[in-house]
């Protein structure tokens, strides 16, 4: 393997075929880490070729992996999927389940990567969309609540790790009392429906937009601990 310079920048790609993508570059521009990060926007597979890593923004995640096959970047994502970490915020985090509800008539394409069921606007529609202190004891400041917004957000159904799988990770969670009366139940304390943020291997999945608030730590978590391990020596 070609080792690049120690002093390269790390290229992060943000798919740029639909959605909050802006946003998402605005935040990880403002990371300062030991190691200087160039962020792209992705539309080709030329330029994903490109990155050590990808997030996918919010959006619709239909209209995401149509544009996606459109523009022939599906099977390469899937490729990318297989060995590089991704990101996925709401829609992109439905992108990333291997198993989605409530997708679209005549089913969802999806790029797979974490293994979860997650359904599609799980707390209804636009007008159920809310923002929540949420606790995050791995991030930096863990005793000052990140401010999730959530939009027409996915909700986790089940966690489907195989033995074969990493284990799922989960990095933050909402209180119960969020969840609306059709995904309540009894055992609501380990409910996956109230996991809102999870890591699997160097895959992170966030079911709310972290890039529209000004607290980017969720970014220097995805920096900090999926793309930085990723890297061969002396990168990391
Ligand atoms: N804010 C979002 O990304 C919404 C996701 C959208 N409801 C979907 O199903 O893809």
């Amino acid at each position: 393997m070609i080792h690049p310079h120690p002093d390269a920048a790390i290229v992060i790609g943000i798919l740029a075929l639909q959605g909050a993508f802006i946003e998402h570059q605005d935040a990880l521009q403002k990371i300062s880490l030991q190691k200087k990060i160039e962020v792209i926007q992705v539309r080709t597979a030329e330029e994903l070729a490109k990155c050590a890593a990808l997030v996918i923004p919010g959006g619709e995640s239909t209209t995401i992996a149509l544009l996606a096959r459109l523009s022939g970047l599906l099977e390469p994502l899937r490729q990318f999927v297989k060995t590089k970490p991704v990101w996925g915020t709401c829609a992109g985090a439905i992108l990333l389940s291997k198993n989605v509800e409530g997708a679209k008539k005549g089913g969802q394409e999806l790029l797979g990567g974490i293994s979860i069921t997650i359904a599609r606007n799980g707390w209804g529609s636009q007008v159920e969309s809310f923002e929540a202190d949420l606790d995050v004891p791995l991030l930096r400041d863990p005793e000052r609540p990140f401010t999730g917004i959530f939009i027409r957000a996915p909700v986790v159904l089940s966690l489907d790790t195989t033995p074969e799988d990493p284990p799922i990770k989960v990095i933050s969670r909402l209180s119960p009392h969020y969840l609306p009366e059709s995904l309540t139940s009894s055992n609501l304390t380990h409910e996956p429906k109230t996991f809102v943020a999870l890591q699997q291997g160097l895959h992170f999945l966030t079911t709310f937009h972290p890039e529209l608030t000004q607290d980017n730590r969720f970014h220097e978590y995805f920096v900090r601990e999926c793309v930085l391990p990723s890297l061969p020596p002396p990168l990391q």
